[in-house]
């Protein structure tokens, strides 16, 4: 049977740059984790592709996916549902491949008591203005949704501690490469405690 695949969760507030980070370390093709794909009822955003950037649902949908405990975590956040739909996880991580979610900080840790043995990578700004305008160069959101988010980061950064690494976002490719450095690191930690790879590795 294969070795159980490593979750690795990426959390912070939004418009931080996780989904930045996240697509540059999946662009770069060195590594064979898989992203779970979230689902949530928020409207697709202009370019957004169901199946691929989320798949979007309707409230009720979602809501009976709760009900028949088909969510590993899931939480409201700003008037919508988000969450990560559990059969995809566990089919992965039994295969042997690991998982990487982005999600925000509620569901991060609804996912750190379910699964403790995970990687869990806190994303954090320079400072709060540079949060801020990130989110209104995105473009993506109107001002009362980029205040409602705002409102929520300074709780969300003070979650930083609940995690295993911080990482500031202040240039994208250091950033990248530290998270690719801390999931190398956590595998060859990982690798030490299995007995089929101590003879390999020697005294360690
Ligand atoms: N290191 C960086 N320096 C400057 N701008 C950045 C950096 N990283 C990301 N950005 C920009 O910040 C904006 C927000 O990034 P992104 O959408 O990846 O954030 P997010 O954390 O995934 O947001 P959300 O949680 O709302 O989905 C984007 O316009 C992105 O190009
Ligand atoms: N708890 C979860 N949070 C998630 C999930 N997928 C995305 N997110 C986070 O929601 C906010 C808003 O996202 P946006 O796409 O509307 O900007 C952001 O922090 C995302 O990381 C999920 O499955 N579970």
């Amino acid at each position: 049977m294969a070795k159980r695949g490593m979750l690795i969760v990426l959390s912070g507030p939004s418009g931080v740059g996780k989904g930045t980070v996240r697509k540059a370390i999946f662009e770069q093709k060195d590594n064979d984790f898989q992203y779970s794909i979230s689902m949530t009822t928020r409207q697709p955003r202009n370019g957004e592709v169901n199946g691929e950037d989320y798949f979007f649902v309707s409230k009720s949908d979602f809501e009976d996916k709760i009900a028949h405990g088909q969510m590993l975590e899931y939480a409201k956040y700003v008037d919508n549902y988000y969450g990560t739909p559990l059969q995809y996880v566990n089919q992965t991580l039994d295969s042997g491949k690991d998982v990487f979610l982005e999600i925000e900080v509620n569901g991060a840790r609804q996912v750190r008591e379910k699964m403790p043995d995970g990687v869990f990578i806190f994303l954090t700004p320079p400072d709060l203005v540079e949060l801020k305008q990130r989110i209104i160069n995105r473009g993506t959101e109107d001002m009362a949704t980029i205040d409602k988010r705002m409102g929520k980061a300074v709780d969300e950064i003070k979650t930083m501690r609940d995690y295993d690494y911080a990482v500031v976002n202040d240039d994208l490719v250091v950033a990248v490469d530290e998270i690719k450095n801390i999931i190398k690191g956590e595998h060859l930690r990982v690798t030490r405690v299995y007995p089929e790879y101590q003879e390999m590795l020697g005294e360690l």
